[in-house]
C-alpha cells in the first residue's frame, strides 16, 4: 500500500516536468532509479593531477597574467632554494619571450610566452628529473622541518601541467650536476590520469654551463607591468635576497640586472624536529606509530626538539606512562594523558637555527633603497611557535616623501592588480608581504599580515586611519614571516593563514614600528614649531642689538650681546633637541639611533649603511633593492632594547653644513641619491 502511494507520488511529481518538455509519452515512463550498485560502479579514484587540472585556480593559475607570474615564481624559488642548500651563491637568469607562430605581436597583445629560468645550482640527478617536473606532490622539502621557499612539492610540476594544458607543449629541462658530468636534456609531460611522467625526450647534450638547471615552459599568459607583475615580483625578491644576482630579460626593453650586494650566503637553516608545543593529538598518535624509537622515552627525546632524555622521563612519570613502553602500544586514554602532560610541561623555546630571518639592518637598507621616504625603521621579533612550528616575524616601515620629491609632479598611476582599490589606493599605506623571503602579491585581504595591519590602531602613532581601513598617508609597511612551515591559505601560497600566535607576533612587530613612527612624528612636529619660533627671535636679534648699542652711546660689545641673545633663543626653543629632531646634528634623534639623515650636503648618521646602498644601485637597476645581509654589528645578540632599534631618518629640508652632534666620519659622507 505504502509502495503504491509512493509510486503514484513520484509519478505526479514527474508529470509537470515531462509536460513542459512537450513529450507526452515520456510522462508515462517511471523516473529512472539508480541503485547503490550502479552508483558504486561509478566510484573511482581521482588522481591529484586530475583534481588540480580542474581546480588550477587553487595553484595560482586563475588568470593568464597571474599564471605567468606563478610559473616564474615557482622556477625562481626552486633555483634559489637549490643554490642555497648546496652552498652556492645564486645566479639566476629569467627570460620571458613572446611565442607567436605567425606575425610577431607586441608583448602587451601576446597570449603565449616561453619562460626560461636558468640557475647555477647543484643540478638534478637524471633519474629524478621526470618526476620532479611531471608528477604533482613530489619533492624534497615537504617532510622536513627546515625553512625554504618551496614546501609542498607541487610548484614546478603544476607550472608544467598548466603549460601542457594551455599550449600542449612539454616542459624542457637541461641539468648538469658538475663540470665533469654530462648535461642531460629532457622533455616531459604529465599523464594526468595517473599523475605519472611521460618522457618524450631524454638525451645527453653539450651545455656551456658547468653546472645547474634550466627549465623552459611554454604557457598561455598575459604580460603587463605594474602591480603584481613579474617585474614587481622580481624587484621585491631582490629586496629580501641581496645575495642573489638576478638577470631578467623581459619580453620588451632592456635586460635588467639586479646585482648581488652581499657576497655571502645567508646562514644555512638547520633541519629540526617538531617542537612539542601546539602539536595536534592526531599527529602525536601518528608519530607514535611511525617512530623509530624503541621506547616512549626515546621517542619523545628523539622525535621532538628541546626534549632531553631526562625531560622525556619526567614527562612519562607525570603522565604515569612507563618510559620503556613501546610507542606503538601507547593508545587511547593513556596517549591522551601523555599529550596533555606534554602541553603542560615547561619546554624550552625551539632553536632558531632552523630559520634564516632577513635581519633588521637588511630590511632597513632594502626599504631605504627602494622607497624614497623620510623615516625608516625595522623590527625582528624573537622566535615563536605555532602548531609545533617555529617562526619569526619581521616588520618594517618607510614613511613620508623625500624633500626633493615634494615639488615634483605626480607619476602616472601603476596598472592595478586584481581586486585592488583604484581611487583610494594612493592615499593609503601600501603593505608588502613576504613568506620565507618570497614576495606575496595576491590575496592581500585574506592574509594574516594584512589583517594585523588593519587591526593595529595607527591613530595612536599620529597617522590617520578610518575604521577597518589601512592607515592613511605616504607609508609602506613591510611584513615578513620566516618559518619551517608557512601556513598558506591555499596551495598557491599567496596568503598566510590566521593563526592566533602568528597574528599576535605580527601585531607586536607592527606596534613597535608604529611606536617609533609616532615618536618621530611627534618630535618632528614639536621641533618644527620650535624652529619657527627660533627663526622669529633671530630676525629681531640684530635690531635689538642695534637699539641697545644706540642707548649705550655706541660703546656696546655688539658681537658679544648678539651671541648671548642667540644662545638664549636657542635654549628657549628646545636647544639641541630641536636640531636633533630635525636631523641637523649628524646624529639620529634620541631614542631612534642607527639613523640616516639626508641633507643638501649629503648623507649623515648611518653613513656606512647609506653608502653601501648607494654603491649597490647599478645604473641598469635603479629601482632594484638589495641590502647587505649582515647581522647588525651594533645590535648585541638577543638585545632588542631602545638602543638597538635601527631607524633611518631623512630630514625634509635641513641645510646645516656643520653638524654639531656626533659628526659623520670624514670621507664617509655620501651624496644624497638623485644628486649623483
Ligand atoms: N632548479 C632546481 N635545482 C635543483 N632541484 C630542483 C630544482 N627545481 C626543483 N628541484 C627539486 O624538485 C623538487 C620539487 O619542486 P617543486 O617546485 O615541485 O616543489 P617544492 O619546491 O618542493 O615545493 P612547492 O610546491 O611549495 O614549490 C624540489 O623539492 C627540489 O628538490
Amino acid at each position: 500500500m505504502a509502495i503504491a502511494r509512493a509510486v503514484s507520488k513520484s509519478a505526479s511529481i514527474a508529470q509537470p516536468v515531462s509536460e513542459s518538455a512537450g513529450a507526452k509519452t515520456a510522462a508515462a515512463k517511471p523516473v529512472q532509479q539508480v541503485t547503490a550498485a550502479e552508483m558504486g560502479a561509478r566510484q573511482r579514484e581521482i588522481s591529484v593531477s586530475e583534481f588540480f587540472t580542474k581546480n588550477r585556480h587553487l595553484l595560482g593559475f586563475d588568470n593568464p597574467r597571474k599564471a605567468l607570474l606563478t610559473c616564474v615564481k615557482e622556477a625562481v624559488d626552486n633555483a634559489l632554494d637549490a643554490c642555497e642548500e648546496a652552498g652556492i651563491l645564486p645566479e639566476v637568469t629569467v627570460k620571458l619571450e613572446v611565442v607567436s607562430p605567425g606575425e610577431p605581436v607586441a608583448p602587451s597583445q601576446a597570449t603565449r610566452f616561453r619562460i626560461t629560468v636558468t640557475d647555477n645550482g647543484p643540478g638534478i640527478v637524471r633519474q629524478h628529473i621526470p618526476r620532479i617536473f611531471a608528477k604533482l606532490l613530489y619533492g624534497s622539502k615537504f617532510h622536513r622541518m627546515r625553512m625554504s621557499r618551496g614546501q609542498q612539492g607541487i610548484g614546478i610540476s603544476a607550472a608544467g601541467m598548466y603549460g601542457q594544458l594551455t599550449t600542449g607543449k612539454p616542459v624542457k629541462i637541461i641539468s648538469r650536476t658538475g663540470p665533469k658530468a654530462t648535461a642531460h636534456y629532457f622533455e616531459v609531460q604529465i599523464d594526468t590520469k595517473k599523475n605519472e611522467p611521460l618522457v618524450h625526450e631524454n638525451k645527453q647534450i653539450e651545455w656551456n654551463q658547468p653546472q645547474g638547471t634550466q627549465v623552459a615552459i611554454e604557457v598561455e599568459g598575459k604580460y603587463q607591468k605594474g602591480r603584481a607583475s613579474v617585474d614587481e615580483w622580481l624587484e621585491q625578491t631582490s629586496i629580501a635576497n641581496p645575495h642573489v644576482r638576478l638577470i631578467y630579460s623581459p619580453p620588451e626593453g632592456e635586460v635588467k640586472e639586479y646585482p648581488r650586494t652581499y657576497h655571502e650566503l645567508p646562514p644555512s637553516p638547520r633541519e629540526i624536529m617538531p617542537h612539542p608545543y601546539g602539536i595536534e593529538f592526531g599527529m602525536l598518535l601518528k608519530m607514535l606509530q611511525d617512530t623509530k624509537g624503541h621506547s616512549v622515552s626515546s621517542f619523545l627525546s628523539g622525535d621532538f626538539c628541546r626534549v632531553s632524555p631526562q625531560l622525556a622521563d619526567e614527562i612519562c612519570k607525570a603522565a604515569k606512562v612507563s618510559p620503556n613502553m613501546k610507542p606503538r602500544d601507547l593508545k587511547g586514554p593513556a596517549a591522551e594523558i601523555l599529550y596533555q602532560t606534554i602541553q603542560n610541561t615547561k619546554i624550552m623555546a625551539p632553536p632558531t637555527n632552523c630559520l634564516s630571518p632577513i635581519g633588521e639592518r637588511a630590511i632597513l637598507s632594502g626599504l631605504y633603497k627602494q622607497i624614497k621616504g623620510e623615516f625608516y625603521t625595522a623590527v625582528s621579533r624573537p622566535p615563536a611557535v605555532y602548531r609545533g612550528n617555529p617562526f619569526i616575524i619581521e616588520a618594517g616601515l618607510a614613511f613620508g616623501h623625500r624633500p626633493e620629491d615634494q615639488t615634483k609632479p605626480k607619476q602616472p598611476a601603476m596598472p592595478k592588480a586584481e581586486g585592488e582599490d583604484d581611487d583610494r589606493d594612493s592615499e593609503l599605506a601600501r603593505v608588502i608581504r613576504y613568506a620565507n623571503r618570497v614576495p606575496l602579491l595576491y590575496q592581500q585581504s585574506a592574509c594574516s599580515t594584512f589583517k594585523a595591519v588593519l587591526s593595529t590602531g595607527w591613530k595612536n602613532y599620529g597617522v590617520t586611519q578610518s575604521r577597518g581601513a589601512l592607515p592613511g598617508g605616504p607609508m609602506v609597511i613591510f611584513v615578513h614571516m620566516a618559518s619551517v612551515w608557512v601556513p598558506f591559505t591555499s596551495e598557491s601560497k599567496e596568503a598566510i593563514a590566521d593563526y592566533d600566535e602568528i597574528q599576535k607576533e605580527i601585531t607586536l612587530a607592527l606596534r613597535e614600528c608604529g611606536r617609533r613612527l609616532g615618536l618621530f612624528l611627534r618630535r618632528r612636529e614639536r621641533a618644527a614649531s620650535e624652529f619657527r619660533r627660533r627663526n622669529i627671535f633671530e630676525l629681531y636679534i640684530e635690531e635689538v642689538v642695534e637699539a641697545c648699542n644706540r642707548l649705550k652711546g655706541g660703546t656696546l660689545a655688539k658681537e658679544k650681546l648678539k651671541a648671548q641673545l642667540q644662545k638664549i633663543a636657542t635654549s628657549r626653543t628646545g636647544g639641541l633637541k630641536t636640531d636633533e629632531a630635525l636631523g641637523k646634528t649628524g646624529a639620529g634623534p634620541e631614542g631612534l639611533p642607527h639613523s640616516i639623515i639626508v641633507t643638501a650636503d649629503g648623507v649623515e648618521g648611518e653613513v656606512e649603511l647609506a653608502t653601501q646602498v648607494q654603491a649597490s644601485v647599478a645604473p641598469a637597476a635603479q629601482t632594484a633593492i638589495a641590502a647587505p645581509h649582515k647581522a647588525d654589528p651594533a645590535v648585541p645578540k638577543g638585545k632588542k632594547g631602545k638602543a638597538s632599534q635601527p631607524a633611518v631618518v631623512v630630514d625634509r629640508g635641513a641645510t646645516d653644513k656643520k653638524p654639531k652632534g656626533k659628526p659623520a666620519k670624514p670621507g664617509k659622507k655620501a651624496a644624497p641619491r638623485g644628486k649623483k
